[in-house]
Protein backbone atom coordinates (compact mmCIF):
# COMPACT_ATOMS: atom_id res chain seq x y z
CA UNK A 1 0.00 0.00 0.00
CA UNK A 2 1.69 2.95 -0.83
CA UNK A 3 1.07 6.04 1.75
CA UNK A 4 2.59 8.50 0.18
CA UNK A 5 4.83 10.84 0.25
CA UNK A 6 5.51 13.06 3.60
CA UNK A 7 7.93 15.90 4.68
CA UNK A 8 10.47 14.80 7.16
CA UNK A 9 8.88 17.15 9.55
CA UNK A 10 5.50 15.75 9.34
CA UNK A 11 7.25 12.89 10.99
CA UNK A 12 7.57 13.76 14.07
CA UNK A 13 11.53 14.60 13.04
CA UNK A 14 13.82 17.56 12.59
CA UNK A 15 17.13 16.69 10.93
CA UNK A 16 20.30 18.75 12.34
CA UNK A 17 21.31 20.91 9.19
CA UNK A 18 17.40 22.03 9.50
CA UNK A 19 17.04 19.96 6.06
CA UNK A 20 13.36 19.00 5.44
CA UNK A 21 12.98 16.72 2.62
CA UNK A 22 10.49 14.86 1.02
CA UNK A 23 10.12 11.16 2.21
CA UNK A 24 8.73 8.94 -0.07
CA UNK A 25 9.31 5.73 2.20
CA UNK A 26 10.82 4.24 5.07
CA UNK A 27 13.60 1.51 5.48
CA UNK A 28 15.03 -0.39 8.32
CA UNK A 29 17.57 -2.55 6.04
CA UNK A 30 19.81 -0.87 3.39
CA UNK A 31 19.00 -3.65 0.86
CA UNK A 32 15.42 -2.12 0.59
CA UNK A 33 16.04 1.71 0.13
CA UNK A 34 14.47 3.46 -2.43
CA UNK A 35 15.16 6.83 -3.73
CA UNK A 36 13.74 9.44 -1.35
CA UNK A 37 13.59 6.73 1.51
CA UNK A 38 14.23 7.52 4.93
CA UNK A 39 16.86 4.56 6.08
CA UNK A 40 16.41 4.09 9.97
CA UNK A 41 20.40 2.77 11.16
CA UNK A 42 19.83 1.00 13.96
CA UNK A 43 22.05 -0.74 16.58
CA UNK A 44 21.99 -4.34 16.27
CA UNK A 45 22.78 -7.41 18.26
CA UNK A 46 25.26 -8.15 15.62
CA UNK A 47 26.04 -5.03 13.92
CA UNK A 48 25.02 -1.27 13.95
CA UNK A 49 23.11 -0.28 10.98
CA UNK A 50 25.06 3.04 10.54
CA UNK A 51 27.51 0.24 8.65
CA UNK A 52 24.94 0.34 5.76
CA UNK A 53 24.74 3.85 6.07
CA UNK A 54 27.07 4.63 3.01
CA UNK A 55 24.75 2.02 0.96
CA UNK A 56 21.18 3.51 2.02
CA UNK A 57 23.49 6.95 0.75
CA UNK A 58 23.88 4.75 -2.67
CA UNK A 59 20.52 3.72 -3.30
CA UNK A 60 19.34 7.53 -3.09
CA UNK A 61 18.28 7.76 1.10
CA UNK A 62 17.02 11.17 1.20
CA UNK A 63 17.15 11.03 5.22
CA UNK A 64 19.04 8.72 8.15
CA UNK A 65 18.22 8.49 11.54
CA UNK A 66 20.28 6.81 13.68
CA UNK A 67 21.67 7.37 16.97
CA UNK A 68 25.11 8.64 18.16
CA UNK A 69 27.14 5.77 17.38
CA UNK A 70 25.93 5.13 13.93
CA UNK A 71 26.32 8.63 12.77
CA UNK A 72 29.83 8.29 13.79
CA UNK A 73 30.54 5.35 12.02
CA UNK A 74 29.02 7.10 8.61
CA UNK A 75 31.27 10.22 9.37
CA UNK A 76 32.73 10.28 6.56
CA UNK A 77 29.98 9.28 3.81
CA UNK A 78 27.16 11.65 5.63
CA UNK A 79 29.19 14.85 5.62
CA UNK A 80 29.82 13.95 1.57
CA UNK A 81 25.80 13.74 1.23
CA UNK A 82 22.85 16.23 0.94
CA UNK A 83 20.95 13.89 2.92
CA UNK A 84 18.76 14.81 5.96
CA UNK A 85 20.55 13.18 9.20
CA UNK A 86 18.03 13.06 12.48
CA UNK A 87 19.98 12.02 15.36
CA UNK A 88 17.74 9.96 18.31
CA UNK A 89 18.49 8.84 21.84
CA UNK A 90 16.45 6.03 20.67
CA UNK A 91 16.10 5.62 17.53
CA UNK A 92 13.93 2.69 17.47
CA UNK A 93 11.30 4.30 19.56
CA UNK A 94 11.41 7.03 17.07
CA UNK A 95 11.29 4.68 14.07
CA UNK A 96 7.77 3.76 15.94
CA UNK A 97 6.86 6.87 15.86
CA UNK A 98 7.78 8.09 12.58
CA UNK A 99 6.13 5.14 11.09
CA UNK A 100 2.72 5.62 12.62
CA UNK A 101 2.68 9.36 11.07
CA UNK A 102 4.11 8.10 7.78
CA UNK A 103 0.96 5.22 7.60
CA UNK A 104 -1.26 7.65 9.41
CA UNK A 105 -4.36 5.24 10.49
CA UNK A 106 -5.32 2.33 12.62
CA UNK A 107 -7.88 0.45 14.08
CA UNK A 108 -9.61 2.77 16.40
CA UNK A 109 -10.21 0.58 19.19
CA UNK A 110 -6.63 -1.65 19.44
CA UNK A 111 -5.57 -4.19 22.54
CA UNK A 112 -2.38 -5.76 22.76
CA UNK A 113 -1.03 -8.50 24.95
CA UNK A 114 2.13 -9.74 26.65
CA UNK A 115 2.77 -12.52 28.45
CA UNK A 116 5.21 -15.64 27.88
CA UNK A 117 2.25 -17.90 26.73
CA UNK A 118 -1.33 -17.45 25.20
CA UNK A 119 -0.33 -14.23 23.46
CA UNK A 120 -1.71 -15.57 20.37
CA UNK A 121 -4.59 -17.36 22.18
CA UNK A 122 -6.11 -14.24 23.94
CA UNK A 123 -5.18 -11.82 20.85
CA UNK A 124 -7.46 -15.10 18.78
CA UNK A 125 -10.55 -14.97 21.39
CA UNK A 126 -10.73 -11.10 21.64
CA UNK A 127 -10.52 -10.64 17.63
CA UNK A 128 -13.44 -13.42 17.61
CA UNK A 129 -15.45 -11.99 20.26
CA UNK A 130 -15.33 -8.76 18.40
CA UNK A 131 -16.75 -10.65 15.72
CA UNK A 132 -19.40 -12.41 17.38
CA UNK A 133 -20.69 -8.99 18.51
CA UNK A 134 -20.79 -8.02 14.74
CA UNK A 135 -17.96 -6.19 14.82
CA UNK A 136 -15.40 -5.79 12.03
CA UNK A 137 -11.66 -6.78 13.52
CA UNK A 138 -8.39 -8.53 12.77
CA UNK A 139 -6.04 -9.99 15.15
CA UNK A 140 -2.81 -9.32 14.40
CA UNK A 141 0.51 -11.77 15.56
CA UNK A 142 2.43 -15.31 15.05
CA UNK A 143 -0.16 -16.48 12.93
CA UNK A 144 -0.52 -13.59 10.48
CA UNK A 145 -3.23 -11.01 10.49
CA UNK A 146 -6.58 -12.90 10.67
CA UNK A 147 -10.45 -12.21 10.91
CA UNK A 148 -11.82 -9.89 8.10
CA UNK A 149 -8.55 -8.83 7.01
CA UNK A 150 -5.91 -11.50 6.69
CA UNK A 151 -2.21 -10.75 5.73
CA UNK A 152 0.99 -12.71 6.32
CA UNK A 153 3.31 -11.36 9.25
CA UNK A 154 6.81 -12.89 9.06
CA UNK A 155 6.84 -12.16 12.99
CA UNK A 156 4.57 -12.10 16.14
CA UNK A 157 4.71 -8.39 16.55
CA UNK A 158 6.56 -6.99 13.34
CA UNK A 159 9.14 -3.60 12.93
CA UNK A 160 7.06 -0.80 12.80
CA UNK A 161 7.31 -0.13 9.59
CA UNK A 162 5.29 -3.51 8.61
CA UNK A 163 3.40 -3.45 11.59
CA UNK A 164 2.13 0.23 10.80
CA UNK A 165 1.56 -0.50 6.58
CA UNK A 166 -0.58 -3.29 8.43
CA UNK A 167 -2.40 -1.64 10.62
CA UNK A 168 -3.46 1.11 8.00
CA UNK A 169 -4.24 -1.24 5.54
CA UNK A 170 -6.50 -2.86 7.56
CA UNK A 171 -8.22 0.41 8.80
CA UNK A 172 -8.57 1.35 4.96
CA UNK A 173 -10.73 -2.04 4.51
CA UNK A 174 -12.84 -0.74 7.71
CA UNK A 175 -11.59 -2.93 10.56
CA UNK A 176 -12.66 -0.97 13.61
CA UNK A 177 -10.90 -3.30 16.09
CA UNK A 178 -7.49 -5.31 16.57
CA UNK A 179 -5.76 -7.11 18.82
CA UNK A 180 -2.46 -7.54 19.28
CA UNK A 181 0.47 -9.56 20.53
CA UNK A 182 3.42 -7.97 21.74
CA UNK A 183 6.17 -10.35 22.45
CA UNK A 184 8.86 -9.23 24.46
CA UNK A 185 11.92 -8.54 21.64
CA UNK A 186 9.02 -6.44 20.13
CA UNK A 187 8.38 -4.65 23.08
CA UNK A 188 12.44 -4.72 24.30
CA UNK A 189 12.60 -2.99 20.63
CA UNK A 190 10.07 -0.48 20.87
CA UNK A 191 7.99 -2.29 17.69
CA UNK A 192 4.89 -1.11 18.83
CA UNK A 193 5.41 1.86 20.68
CA UNK A 194 3.33 3.88 18.18
CA UNK A 195 0.55 2.44 17.98
CA UNK A 196 -2.74 3.57 20.18
CA UNK A 197 -3.80 1.44 22.57
CA UNK A 198 -7.17 1.54 24.58
CA UNK A 199 -6.57 -1.57 26.75
CA UNK A 200 -3.43 -3.87 27.38
CA UNK A 201 -3.09 -7.54 28.39
CA UNK A 202 -0.89 -9.65 30.37
CA UNK A 203 -1.12 -13.72 30.80
CA UNK A 204 1.69 -14.89 32.48
CA UNK A 205 5.76 -14.72 33.16
CA UNK A 206 7.92 -18.05 33.14
CA UNK A 207 11.13 -19.36 30.92
CA UNK A 208 11.52 -18.76 27.36
CA UNK A 209 14.10 -16.36 25.18
CA UNK A 210 16.98 -16.08 27.94
CA UNK A 211 19.28 -16.42 24.35
CA UNK A 212 17.88 -12.74 23.71
CA UNK A 213 17.08 -11.26 26.82
CA UNK A 214 20.09 -10.82 29.26
CA UNK A 215 18.34 -11.94 32.55
CA UNK A 216 14.50 -13.22 33.97
CA UNK A 217 14.74 -9.66 34.90
CA UNK A 218 15.58 -7.91 31.98
CA UNK A 219 12.81 -10.12 30.05
CA UNK A 220 10.14 -9.42 32.92
CA UNK A 221 10.87 -5.87 32.75
CA UNK A 222 10.64 -5.65 28.38
CA UNK A 223 7.56 -7.27 28.79
CA UNK A 224 6.67 -4.76 31.77
CA UNK A 225 7.20 -2.18 28.88
CA UNK A 226 3.36 -2.50 27.52
CA UNK A 227 2.48 -1.17 30.94
CA UNK A 228 5.28 1.01 31.94
CA UNK A 229 5.60 2.72 28.27
CA UNK A 230 3.26 1.69 25.90
CA UNK A 231 -0.36 1.62 27.29
CA UNK A 232 -1.25 5.45 27.64
CA UNK A 233 -2.04 6.68 31.49
CA UNK A 234 -5.70 6.23 30.31
CA UNK A 235 -5.78 3.19 28.93
CA UNK A 236 -6.96 0.01 31.26
CA UNK A 237 -4.53 -2.84 32.08
CA UNK A 238 -6.02 -6.48 32.20
CA UNK A 239 -3.92 -8.66 34.46
CA UNK A 240 -4.10 -12.65 35.33
CA UNK A 241 -3.81 -12.06 38.90
CA UNK A 242 -3.29 -15.86 39.46
CA UNK A 243 0.57 -15.38 38.08
CA UNK A 244 2.94 -14.71 40.44
CA UNK A 245 4.22 -11.70 38.55
CA UNK A 246 0.42 -10.61 37.81
CA UNK A 247 0.36 -8.63 40.94
CA UNK A 248 3.69 -6.59 39.80
CA UNK A 249 2.34 -5.68 36.37
CA UNK A 250 -0.83 -4.39 38.27
CA UNK A 251 1.09 -1.83 40.37
CA UNK A 252 3.14 -0.98 37.20
CA UNK A 253 0.35 0.21 35.58
CA UNK A 254 -1.65 1.21 38.84
CA UNK A 255 1.23 3.34 39.42
CA UNK A 256 1.00 5.20 35.74
CA UNK A 257 -2.71 5.73 36.83
CA UNK A 258 -4.12 3.13 34.64
CA UNK A 259 -7.03 0.90 34.78
CA UNK A 260 -6.95 -2.37 36.11
CA UNK A 261 -9.25 -4.96 36.06
CA UNK A 262 -7.97 -8.35 36.84
CA UNK A 263 -8.62 -11.85 36.44
CA UNK A 264 -8.10 -15.03 38.24
CA UNK A 265 -9.41 -17.86 39.72
CA UNK A 266 -9.38 -16.29 43.20
CA UNK A 267 -10.52 -12.43 44.41
CA UNK A 268 -10.57 -10.81 40.88
CA UNK A 269 -12.80 -8.64 39.15
CA UNK A 270 -13.48 -11.41 36.71
CA UNK A 271 -12.90 -14.46 38.80
CA UNK A 272 -13.58 -18.34 37.17
CA UNK A 273 -15.23 -20.12 39.68
CA UNK A 274 -15.80 -23.57 38.76
CA UNK A 275 -15.11 -25.94 35.82
CA UNK A 276 -16.18 -28.83 34.64
CA UNK A 277 -14.33 -30.77 31.84
CA UNK A 278 -16.03 -33.46 29.31
CA UNK A 279 -15.00 -34.99 25.72
CA UNK A 280 -15.84 -32.02 23.73
CA UNK A 281 -14.85 -28.85 25.82
CA UNK A 282 -15.86 -27.40 29.50
CA UNK A 283 -18.67 -25.74 31.17
CA UNK A 284 -17.68 -22.59 33.38
CA UNK A 285 -18.85 -20.58 36.05
CA UNK A 286 -17.30 -17.00 36.61
CA UNK A 287 -18.82 -13.66 37.71
CA UNK A 288 -17.73 -10.28 37.16
CA UNK A 289 -17.91 -7.55 39.79
CA UNK A 290 -19.58 -9.92 41.77
CA UNK A 291 -22.52 -11.09 39.65
CA UNK A 292 -21.91 -14.66 38.37
CA UNK A 293 -22.38 -16.35 35.10
CA UNK A 294 -22.41 -19.50 33.28
CA UNK A 295 -20.97 -20.26 30.03
CA UNK A 296 -20.05 -23.50 28.09
CA UNK A 297 -16.59 -23.09 25.71
CA UNK A 298 -16.05 -25.60 23.09
CA UNK A 299 -12.88 -25.89 24.07
CA UNK A 300 -9.98 -28.20 25.96
CA UNK A 301 -7.77 -27.33 28.63
CA UNK A 302 -8.36 -25.38 31.24
CA UNK A 303 -5.82 -22.73 30.62
CA UNK A 304 -8.15 -22.02 27.73
CA UNK A 305 -11.02 -20.75 29.95
CA UNK A 306 -8.36 -18.21 31.33
CA UNK A 307 -7.67 -17.20 28.11
CA UNK A 308 -11.06 -16.62 27.22
CA UNK A 309 -11.55 -14.31 30.34
CA UNK A 310 -8.32 -12.35 29.68
CA UNK A 311 -9.83 -11.89 26.26
CA UNK A 312 -13.47 -11.21 27.45
CA UNK A 313 -12.02 -8.61 30.22
CA UNK A 314 -10.11 -7.03 26.99
CA UNK A 315 -12.96 -6.73 24.99
CA UNK A 316 -14.58 -5.37 28.17
CA UNK A 317 -11.69 -2.39 28.48
CA UNK A 318 -11.88 -1.75 24.94
CA UNK A 319 -15.97 -0.10 25.87
CA UNK A 320 -17.87 -3.62 25.22
CA UNK A 321 -21.12 -4.36 27.62
CA UNK A 322 -20.34 -7.07 29.66
CA UNK A 323 -23.27 -8.57 29.18
CA UNK A 324 -23.08 -9.07 25.37
CA UNK A 325 -19.16 -9.94 25.88
CA UNK A 326 -20.75 -13.30 27.98
CA UNK A 327 -23.23 -13.90 25.86
CA UNK A 328 -20.92 -14.89 22.71
CA UNK A 329 -18.26 -17.01 24.45
CA UNK A 330 -19.82 -20.27 23.73
CA UNK A 331 -19.41 -19.87 20.06
CA UNK A 332 -16.02 -19.42 20.44
CA UNK A 333 -13.78 -21.59 17.90
CA UNK A 334 -10.27 -23.35 18.88
CA UNK A 335 -7.21 -21.38 17.70
CA UNK A 336 -5.87 -22.77 14.93
CA UNK A 337 -2.54 -25.13 16.41
CA UNK A 338 -3.56 -24.82 20.19
CA UNK A 339 -4.87 -27.95 21.87
CA UNK A 340 -6.23 -28.57 18.06
CA UNK A 341 -8.02 -32.08 17.57
CA UNK A 342 -5.94 -33.58 14.42
CA UNK A 343 -7.12 -36.96 13.83
CA UNK A 344 -8.71 -39.80 15.56
CA UNK A 345 -7.61 -43.27 15.59
CA UNK A 346 -10.16 -46.13 14.73
CA UNK A 347 -10.06 -47.60 18.49
CA UNK A 348 -11.23 -43.82 19.39
CA UNK A 349 -7.78 -42.99 20.31
CA UNK A 350 -7.89 -39.21 19.65
CA UNK A 351 -4.62 -36.81 18.49
CA UNK A 352 -3.91 -33.41 19.30
CA UNK A 353 -1.43 -30.56 17.94
CA UNK A 354 -0.40 -27.98 20.46
CA UNK A 355 2.00 -25.28 19.87
CA UNK A 356 3.84 -25.55 23.49
CA UNK A 357 7.14 -24.76 23.23
CA UNK A 358 8.03 -23.59 26.79
CA UNK A 359 8.79 -25.69 30.03
CA UNK A 360 5.55 -23.97 31.24
CA UNK A 361 3.59 -24.15 28.40
CA UNK A 362 4.55 -27.95 27.72
CA UNK A 363 3.39 -28.62 31.73
CA UNK A 364 0.54 -26.84 31.22
CA UNK A 365 -0.63 -28.64 27.98
CA UNK A 366 -0.36 -32.01 29.23
CA UNK A 367 -1.73 -31.37 32.81
CA UNK A 368 -4.81 -29.49 30.62
CA UNK A 369 -5.85 -32.69 28.39
CA UNK A 370 -5.11 -35.26 31.24
CA UNK A 371 -8.78 -34.79 32.73
CA UNK A 372 -10.17 -35.45 29.34
CA UNK A 373 -8.28 -38.80 28.73
CA UNK A 374 -9.43 -41.99 30.04
CA UNK A 375 -6.32 -44.21 29.09
CA UNK A 376 -2.47 -42.87 28.65
CA UNK A 377 -0.98 -39.59 28.23
CA UNK A 378 1.47 -39.90 25.56
CA UNK A 379 3.70 -36.65 24.31
CA UNK A 380 5.81 -35.64 21.17
CA UNK A 381 8.51 -33.22 22.22
CA UNK A 382 11.26 -31.20 21.11
CA UNK A 383 13.30 -27.36 21.41
CA UNK A 384 14.04 -24.93 18.37
CA UNK A 385 17.68 -24.76 17.45
CA UNK A 386 19.01 -20.93 17.78
CA UNK A 387 16.63 -20.56 21.02
CA UNK A 388 16.98 -20.35 24.25
CA UNK A 389 19.09 -23.84 25.11
CA UNK A 390 18.59 -23.50 28.96
CA UNK A 391 14.86 -24.50 28.58
CA UNK A 392 15.39 -27.79 26.91
CA UNK A 393 15.71 -30.11 29.52
CA UNK A 394 12.98 -28.25 31.48
CA UNK A 395 10.65 -29.09 28.13
CA UNK A 396 11.93 -32.75 28.43
CA UNK A 397 11.38 -32.97 32.57
CA UNK A 398 8.26 -31.37 31.99
CA UNK A 399 7.08 -33.56 29.19
CA UNK A 400 8.15 -36.86 31.75
CA UNK A 401 6.35 -35.40 34.49
CA UNK A 402 3.36 -34.73 32.87
CA UNK A 403 2.86 -37.47 29.93
CA UNK A 404 2.89 -40.93 30.57
CA UNK A 405 5.18 -42.10 27.36
CA UNK A 406 7.33 -39.52 26.03
CA UNK A 407 9.17 -39.15 22.29
CA UNK A 408 11.74 -37.06 22.06
CA UNK A 409 12.47 -35.72 18.47
CA UNK A 410 13.05 -32.37 16.44
CA UNK A 411 11.48 -29.55 16.33
CA UNK A 412 13.22 -26.10 14.27
CA UNK A 413 16.58 -27.18 14.71
CA UNK A 414 17.38 -24.17 12.35
CA UNK A 415 21.66 -23.64 12.17
CA UNK A 416 21.84 -26.05 15.23
CA UNK A 417 22.76 -29.66 15.42
CA UNK A 418 19.89 -31.53 15.86
CA UNK A 419 21.27 -34.72 17.91
CA UNK A 420 22.73 -32.03 20.23
CA UNK A 421 19.29 -29.83 20.96
CA UNK A 422 17.15 -33.65 21.37
CA UNK A 423 20.48 -35.03 23.89
CA UNK A 424 19.37 -31.81 26.18
CA UNK A 425 15.57 -32.35 25.93
CA UNK A 426 16.68 -36.23 26.56
CA UNK A 427 18.81 -34.83 30.17
CA UNK A 428 15.32 -33.98 31.17
CA UNK A 429 13.57 -37.07 30.15
CA UNK A 430 16.32 -39.81 30.75
CA UNK A 431 13.34 -42.35 30.32
CA UNK A 432 11.85 -40.96 26.72
CA UNK A 433 12.49 -42.72 23.03
CA UNK A 434 14.46 -40.41 20.87
CA UNK A 435 13.60 -40.33 17.32
CA UNK A 436 14.93 -37.36 15.52
CA UNK A 437 12.73 -37.66 12.75
CA UNK A 438 9.71 -35.67 13.44
CA UNK A 439 7.40 -37.77 10.91
CA UNK A 440 8.69 -41.26 12.02
CA UNK A 441 8.24 -39.79 15.90
CA UNK A 442 4.41 -39.28 15.05
CA UNK A 443 3.47 -42.39 13.10
CA UNK A 444 5.44 -43.83 15.95
CA UNK A 445 3.12 -41.82 18.78
CA UNK A 446 0.17 -42.91 16.79
CA UNK A 447 0.90 -46.18 16.44
CA UNK A 448 1.57 -46.56 20.23
CA UNK A 449 -1.98 -45.60 20.87
CA UNK A 450 -4.71 -47.89 22.22
CA UNK A 451 -8.29 -47.61 22.66
CA UNK A 452 -8.78 -44.45 25.58
CA UNK A 453 -5.04 -43.22 24.98
CA UNK A 454 -4.64 -39.81 23.99
CA UNK A 455 -0.80 -38.23 21.68
CA UNK A 456 -0.37 -34.18 21.82
CA UNK A 457 2.00 -33.27 19.75
CA UNK A 458 4.00 -30.41 20.95
CA UNK A 459 5.73 -27.46 19.70
CA UNK A 460 4.88 -26.67 16.10
CA UNK A 461 1.07 -25.91 16.44
CA UNK A 462 0.53 -23.89 13.52
CA UNK A 463 3.33 -23.89 11.78
CA UNK A 464 3.77 -25.26 7.95
CA UNK A 465 7.27 -25.85 7.85
CA UNK A 466 10.54 -27.15 9.37
CA UNK A 467 13.27 -25.08 9.61
CA UNK A 468 16.50 -26.32 8.92
CA UNK A 469 19.45 -24.98 8.22
CA UNK A 470 18.45 -21.78 6.15
CA UNK A 471 15.66 -24.01 4.66
CA UNK A 472 12.40 -24.47 4.92
CA UNK A 473 10.64 -27.75 4.24
CA UNK A 474 7.19 -28.28 4.27
CA UNK A 475 6.02 -29.93 7.38
CA UNK A 476 2.58 -29.65 9.18
CA UNK A 477 2.06 -31.87 12.17
CA UNK A 478 -1.83 -31.76 12.12
CA UNK A 479 -1.27 -33.49 8.39
CA UNK A 480 1.02 -35.72 9.48
CA UNK A 481 -0.69 -37.04 12.43
CA UNK A 482 -3.31 -37.76 9.57
CA UNK A 483 -1.00 -39.60 7.50
CA UNK A 484 0.25 -41.65 10.51
CA UNK A 485 -3.66 -42.43 10.87
CA UNK A 486 -4.59 -43.46 7.86
CA UNK A 487 -1.08 -45.64 6.92
CA UNK A 488 -2.41 -47.58 10.56
CA UNK A 489 -5.95 -47.81 10.17
CA UNK A 490 -6.38 -47.40 6.44
CA UNK A 491 -8.55 -44.82 4.45
CA UNK A 492 -8.34 -40.93 5.44
CA UNK A 493 -8.72 -40.18 9.67
C1 LIG B 1 16.99 -10.73 17.60
C2 LIG B 1 16.16 -9.68 16.96
O1 LIG B 1 15.07 -9.40 17.39
N1 LIG B 1 16.69 -9.06 15.90
C3 LIG B 1 16.03 -7.91 15.28
C4 LIG B 1 17.05 -6.81 15.15
O2 LIG B 1 18.03 -7.30 14.33
P1 LIG B 1 19.51 -7.42 14.80
O3 LIG B 1 19.70 -6.55 15.99
O4 LIG B 1 19.87 -8.85 14.95
O5 LIG B 1 20.19 -6.83 13.49
P2 LIG B 1 21.69 -6.93 12.98
O6 LIG B 1 21.83 -8.11 12.12
O7 LIG B 1 22.63 -6.76 14.13
O8 LIG B 1 21.74 -5.63 12.04
C5 LIG B 1 21.61 -4.31 12.55
C6 LIG B 1 20.78 -3.47 11.65
O9 LIG B 1 21.39 -3.43 10.36
C7 LIG B 1 20.42 -3.61 9.36
N2 LIG B 1 21.07 -4.15 8.15
C8 LIG B 1 21.66 -5.38 8.14
C9 LIG B 1 22.26 -5.88 6.99
C10 LIG B 1 22.28 -5.07 5.81
O10 LIG B 1 22.80 -5.42 4.75
N3 LIG B 1 21.67 -3.86 5.87
C11 LIG B 1 21.07 -3.37 6.99
O11 LIG B 1 20.53 -2.27 6.97
C12 LIG B 1 19.39 -4.53 10.00
O12 LIG B 1 18.10 -4.40 9.40
C13 LIG B 1 19.37 -4.03 11.45
O13 LIG B 1 18.43 -2.99 11.60
O14 LIG B 1 16.48 -5.67 14.52
C14 LIG B 1 15.94 -5.94 13.21
C15 LIG B 1 15.38 -4.63 12.66
O15 LIG B 1 14.47 -4.06 13.55
C16 LIG B 1 14.87 -7.01 13.30
O16 LIG B 1 14.39 -7.30 12.01
C17 LIG B 1 15.48 -8.27 13.93
O17 LIG B 1 14.49 -9.26 14.09
C18 LIG B 1 14.85 -10.53 13.53
C19 LIG B 1 14.44 -10.60 12.09
C20 LIG B 1 14.23 -11.69 14.30
O18 LIG B 1 14.26 -12.81 13.85
N4 LIG B 1 13.64 -11.49 15.43
C21 LIG B 1 12.97 -12.57 16.19
C22 LIG B 1 13.91 -13.26 17.18
C23 LIG B 1 11.79 -11.97 16.91
O19 LIG B 1 11.64 -10.76 16.96
N5 LIG B 1 10.91 -12.81 17.46
C24 LIG B 1 9.73 -12.39 18.19
C25 LIG B 1 8.98 -13.61 18.70
C26 LIG B 1 9.32 -13.85 20.07
C27 LIG B 1 8.35 -14.82 20.71
O20 LIG B 1 8.41 -16.00 20.42
O21 LIG B 1 7.57 -14.39 21.56
C28 LIG B 1 8.72 -11.71 17.28
O22 LIG B 1 8.08 -10.75 17.71
O23 LIG B 1 8.51 -12.26 16.18
N1 LIG C 1 -2.70 -19.19 29.65
C1 LIG C 1 -1.77 -20.11 29.41
N2 LIG C 1 -0.98 -20.59 30.39
C2 LIG C 1 -0.03 -21.48 30.14
N3 LIG C 1 0.20 -22.03 28.92
C3 LIG C 1 -0.55 -21.60 27.91
C4 LIG C 1 -1.56 -20.60 28.09
N4 LIG C 1 -2.13 -20.38 26.90
C5 LIG C 1 -1.49 -21.15 26.01
N5 LIG C 1 -0.56 -21.91 26.60
C6 LIG C 1 0.36 -22.87 25.98
O1 LIG C 1 1.26 -22.12 25.17
C7 LIG C 1 1.18 -22.53 23.81
C8 LIG C 1 1.28 -21.33 22.90
O2 LIG C 1 0.10 -20.57 23.03
P1 LIG C 1 -0.02 -19.22 22.24
O3 LIG C 1 0.39 -19.45 20.85
O4 LIG C 1 -1.36 -18.65 22.50
O5 LIG C 1 1.12 -18.40 23.02
P2 LIG C 1 2.03 -17.20 22.52
O6 LIG C 1 2.31 -16.42 23.77
O7 LIG C 1 1.36 -16.48 21.44
O8 LIG C 1 3.36 -17.87 21.97
P3 LIG C 1 4.52 -17.14 21.06
O9 LIG C 1 5.55 -16.71 22.06
O10 LIG C 1 5.02 -18.18 20.18
O11 LIG C 1 3.90 -16.01 20.33
C9 LIG C 1 -0.16 -23.23 23.68
O12 LIG C 1 -0.12 -24.13 22.63
C10 LIG C 1 -0.31 -23.87 25.04
O13 LIG C 1 0.42 -25.05 25.11
N1 LIG D 1 8.08 -17.49 18.49
C1 LIG D 1 8.81 -18.64 18.98
C2 LIG D 1 8.23 -19.83 18.35
C3 LIG D 1 8.93 -21.13 18.68
C4 LIG D 1 8.32 -22.30 17.98
C5 LIG D 1 9.09 -23.55 18.04
N2 LIG D 1 8.53 -24.43 17.07
C6 LIG D 1 10.58 -23.31 17.77
O1 LIG D 1 10.95 -23.29 16.61
O2 LIG D 1 11.34 -23.17 18.73
C7 LIG D 1 10.28 -18.47 18.68
O3 LIG D 1 10.62 -18.11 17.56
O4 LIG D 1 11.07 -18.67 19.57
MG1 LIG E 1 2.08 -15.95 19.65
Amino acid sequence: MAAGTKKLSDLGLTALAGANPDITGLAVDSRDVKEGFLFAALPGTRVHGGTFIQFALRMGAAAILTDAAGAKIAEQELAASDAALVIAEDPRQALAYTSALFFGAQPGIMAAVTGTNGKTSVATFLRMIWQLMGLEAVNLGTTGVEGDFTAPLNHTTPEPITLHRTLAAAAEAGIGFGAMEASSHGLAQCRLDGVQLKAAGFTNFTQDHLDYHASFEDYFNAKAGLFARVLPEEGTAVINIDDPRGLDMAMIAGGRGQGVLTVGKGEADLALMAQRFDATGQDIRFSFRGKAYQARLNLLGGFQAENVLLAAGLAIACGAEPERVFEVLGDLKGVRGRMQLAATRANGAAVFVDYAHTPDAVATALKAMRPHVMGRLIVIVGAGGDRDAAKRPLMGQAAAENADVVFVTDDNPRTEDPALIRAAVMGGAPGATEVGDRAEAILRGVDALGPGDTLLIAGKGHESGQIIGEDVLPFDDCEQASVAVAALDGGLA
